[in-house]
């Protein structure tokens, strides 16, 4: 499979977000990635429900739904109404992971976990067979923008070998700091799903960008 770019609205500009997911629509991009934070998980708030709708009313690719917010389950049917195809819910978030999980494919949506830099890819061993796509964060979420993890490479790497050994078909998905740089080499240590917010919306002509990161294989 080639690798998938999902563009981060959490980068684009707002005042004219249809012109933003037009462009996305266009593009050789894979999915729409929605950051969602409630000033608690994280320290920013960024949209909610709301936009998440008017996203979906013009959006073309299939939308992923990033929760980075505390008990996410009061909010997975809202989201999905909103048009989410990908839920991804905090490994941090949940005391009851396996439950959050059915309660996403419940829905008929992808069910998908981030974990944070801090947490070991090894505690979702048991829960792997259950999971459609673990988003690693690369970056500490709250902001766009930041510096990429470089300890994320290992990550990736020791992920690809218990879904291997598991024989599970998770999907890696990379959050945080990509770029032309770190790309080719995420690629290599086993990602499918690249998402790219500030490398995107702040080059000159994203589409162009996207279709660069989407040459990386
Ligand atoms: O979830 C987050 C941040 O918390 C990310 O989706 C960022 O939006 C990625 O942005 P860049 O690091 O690519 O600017």
């Amino acid at each position: 499979m080639p690798v998938k770019i999902a563009p981060s609205i959490l980068a684009s500009d707002f005042a004219n977000l249809q012109k933003e997911i037009e462009m996305i629509n266009v593009s050789e991009a894979d999915y729409i990635h929605v950051d969602i934070m409630d000033g608690v998980f994280v320290p920013n708030i960024s949209f909610g429900i709301p936009v998440t709708e008017a996203v979906n009313k013009h959006a073309k690719k299939p939308l992923d739904v990033h929760l980075m917010i505390v008990n996410p389950d009061q909010y997975l049917e809202a989201f999905k109404n909103a048009g989410a195809a990908i839920i991804s819910v905090h490994y941090e978030a949940c005391t009851h992971l396996h439950r959050t999980l059915q309660g996403i494919k419940q829905l008929g949506c992808k069910a998908g976990v981030a974990i944070n830099p801090h947490t070991s890819v090894e505690l979702l061993k048991d829960v792997i067979m259950d999971i459609d796509l673990v988003c690693i964060m690369s970056v500490n979420p709250g902001f766009g923008g930041q510096k990429f993890i470089e300890n994320t490479y290992a990550k990736v790497k020791r992920l690809k070998e218990i879904i291997i050994e598991k024989g599970a078909e998770t999907e890696i998905e990379i959050d945080g700091g990509v770029n032309e740089n770190n790309a080719p080499l995420l690629r290599s240590a086993g990602a499918d799903v690249l998402v790219a917010g500030s490398f995107v919306f702040s080059s000159a002509d994203p589409l162009d960008t996207i279709k660069k990161l989407k040459k990386i294989d």
